[in-house]
């Protein structure tokens, strides 16, 4: 039995938006798996139609073996959902706000303390378990989430950007959290904007832009299929407008049919199978059109390659870079 049936999800609001055009997803048992996609893409609303919080306008979805339209209730029982902002409840402690959980998922009585105990374990907050939640950290507001999420023991785990806003540090020790539930048999289905993340823990995943899937395979096989390798090159001043006519350079030089030509930070990323053996023509093509490059560097492809390739569009984490200053990437590839 599949954790996640999903087959021509079709989800259409009521202004006529087609936000979901025909999902098929199949998430096995025990698998981590992610799920990424530009902002609007139809994220939040596949899963509100997996945790039964949206009617599918179409389609049939299976979660856990039950129909999400006739046994909703069984679906709910059957899943975990920690969503993007936080439920805790900072009047309570932390032991307060697992046990509220407990109550409201009918976890029965007997069971309770011991429930409780461990799950604070889990997710190291046994120190401060009696502690209001309003003097912790958004790191450990989030690991109570995690814990909150998991008190009926659910087979099956919603992650909804999880680590959003959260710095480097707090984020990697949450994967912890994930990976070790993962191991003891939790099947987890996780949305992140930052593409360390899915790589990180991933198994598999796939990526939806306008409401489609366009691509599913696990990280690696994505990155193998982006093809060559990543040139990132440095330009002296690099404003707008000089990287910009930097770009043109490199793409009116013809080096790269196949590539991918984008503007960053500091310069240009060009990601193309030639890379390697065209980078230093693409150096003439530079310097003979006045430009001064003071830093050149061929690296292997990254998801967020991947990312960019498929879509077309920079990550969320980088469109949204310098609006929320909590929200650290824990960098890989260099910014676009
Ligand atoms: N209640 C609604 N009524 C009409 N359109 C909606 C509604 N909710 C979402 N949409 C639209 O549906 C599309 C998909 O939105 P959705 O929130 O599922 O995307 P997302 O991938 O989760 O994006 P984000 O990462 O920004 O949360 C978008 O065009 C959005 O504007």
């Amino acid at each position: 039995m599949s954790a996640i049936d999903a087959e021509n999800v079709v989800v259409t609001y009521a202004d006529g938006t087609e936000a979901v055009r025909g999902v098929d997803l199949t998430v096995p048992e025990g698998e981590f798996f992610g799920f990424l996609g530009p902002n609007g893409a139809g994220k939040t609303t596949t899963i509100k139609t997996f945790t039964t919080l949206l009617r599918p306008t179409g389609g049939t979805i299976h979660v856990n073996g039950f129909d999400v339209l006739n046994e909703a209730q069984s679906v709910r029982e059957s899943i975990g959902y920690m969503a993007q902002h936080t439920s805790v409840d900072e009047e309570l402690t932390a032991r307060e706000n697992v046990k509220f959980a407990c109550e409201a998922y009918g976890v029965p009585r007997a069971e309770r303390a011991d429930r409780i105990g461990e799950l604070l374990d889990l997710v190291d907050l046994a120190d401060v378990a009696d502690k209001e939640a309003s003097e912790f950290s958004g790191g450990m507001k989030k690991r109570l989430d995690v814990a909150t999420a998991l008190v009926h023991e659910p087979p099956l785990v919603f992650l909804d950007e999880p680590t959003t806003g959260l710095d480097p540090k707090a984020r990697i020790r949450l994967w912890e959290y994930f990976r070790e539930i993962n191991r003891q048999g939790t099947t987890v289905f996780l949305t992140t904007q930052y593409l360390e993340e899915a790589d990180e823990l991933c198994d598999r995943l796939s990526v939806i832009q306008d409401g489609e899937i366009v691509a599913t395979d696990a990280p690696d096989t994505l990155k193998s299929q982006v093809g060559g390798d990543v040139l990132e090159v440095t330009i002296e001043e690099p404003s707008d407008d000089r990287k910009e006519r930097a770009r043109e350079v490199a793409h009116e030089s013809g080096l790269f049919a196949d590539g991918t030509i984008e503007t960053t930070e500091d310069g240009l990323s060009v990601a193309a199978e030639n890379a390697r053996r065209a980078g230093t023509d693409l150096l003439v093509a530079l310097r003979d059109a006045s430009f001064t490059v003071t830093g050149f560097d061929i690296r292997s492809p990254t998801l967020d390659d991947v990312f960019l390739a498929i879509t077309g569009e920079p990550t969320d984490e980088e469109s949204e870079a310098g609006s929320n200053a909590e929200a650290e990437p824990v960098a890989s590839g260099a910014a676009r």
